[in-house]
């Protein structure tokens, strides 16, 4: 085979809405075989991805998608063969899942797939399934208006926020967290923290490190779960990637008032930029809940945001 054509993969993220995904074991006389998987396979002469998506996973596991979202993409050269991994999360199929090749076949806990062995090309996708559409960043300044919006975005079903709180005196920082903590666990949400702030001590979900912050890291710091980035152009979501980041924030897409000297890169400069690095990429700047579809269709995980789910509901 030409190790220099690029072989374009449709993969499937088929989950049951009960936080499970379902993977396959690849046979043993395949390419990476004894590994576990995300069905899927080559595109075909004149197809576009959903239809490959489509027509593999009737084949391999004998489900009729139904609806399906761009997930991630990721690309990476195994020497023998370079492959580009088109993942597309599957939110509806009918017919019942059937190993029709004969492989293993699973439903896992989404936070248990580090548990399995994958192809050294799965981490972001691993990343991205884990992952959910909306991230939220929380402000305020003073302790009562940070503990407002933090109720405001859990109760819209947000789980993933980051403590970045830039505005708060500092001599209240811990009191803020501790009581942002506790909300977040009683919501079951994750909580990163902006490396900025004076609180390396605490206990976090995460780290999420301002673009300075990952201009100046040389190795991902141990024993952060999660870590974070935000980044502004392409050598800032390399360094991400190279450090092992698990995900960024690329802005901003539109205009703000908060950035207001910052040029927006606009969505097809966003996704040219996405589309050059493997990671799940959250797009900011100017955007809200209703920009998510033009965000999944630009490559992105979906939105990030500090006034985006503040609006009054
Ligand atoms: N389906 C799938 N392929 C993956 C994943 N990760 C990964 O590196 N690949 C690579 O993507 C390439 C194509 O996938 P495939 O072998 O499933 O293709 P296929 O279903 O068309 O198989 P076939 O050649 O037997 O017809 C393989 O080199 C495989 O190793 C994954 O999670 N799912
Ligand atoms: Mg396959």
């Amino acid at each position: 085979m030409n190790a220099r054509v690029e072989l374009h993969v449709a993969v499937g993220v088929i989950d049951d809405r009960q936080g499970n995904i379902l993977i396959t074991l690849r046979p043993n006389h395949t390419h990476l075989g004894g590994l576990w998987e995300f069905p899927g396979g080559k595109l075909e002469a004149g197809e576009t991805v959903p239809q490959a998506l489509r027509r593999e996973l009737q084949e391999e596991i004998g489900i009729d998608v139904q609806a399906a979202t761009p997930l991630i993409k990721v690309r990476h050269d195994y020497g023998d063969r370079r492959v580009l991994l088109d993942v597309w999360r599957v939110n509806a199929y009918n017919g019942v899942e059937t190993p029709r090749e004969g492989q293993a076949m699973r439903w896992v806990n989404v936070r248990q797939l580090n548990q399995y062995q994958f192809p050294a090309a799965n981490q972001p996708i691993i990343k991205a399934a884990q992952l959910p559409v909306y991230y939220a960043i929380l402000e305020g300044r003073h302790i009562d208006e940070v503990l407002a919006n933090c109720r405001r975005i859990l109760q819209q079903g947000i789980r993933l926020l980051q403590f970045r709180v830039k505005s708060l005196a500092v001599e209240l920082l811990p009191a803020a967290l501790r009581a942002v903590q506790d909300y977040c666990r009683q919501y079951q949400a994750v909580l990163l923290i902006n490396a900025d702030l004076p609180l390396a001590d605490a206990v976090a979900d995460g780290w999420h490190l301002s673009s300075r912050a990952l201009q100046n890291c040389s190795a991902r710091p141990s024993g952060a779960t999660w870590l974070a980035a935000s980044c502004h152009n392409l050598a800032e979501l390399r360094q991400a990637e190279q450090l092992g980041v698990d995900f960024v924030v690329l802005a901003p897409v539109q205009a703000t008032t908060s950035h207001p000297g910052q040029a927006a890169l606009g969505w097809a400069e966003f996704s040219q930029l996405t589309d050059q690095v493997n990671l799940p990429v959250y797009a900011l700047g100017g955007l809200g809940l209703a920009d998510l579809d033009q965000a999944s269709q630009s490559g992105a995980q979906g939105i990030a945001g500090i006034s985006a789910f503040l609006a009054a509901s």
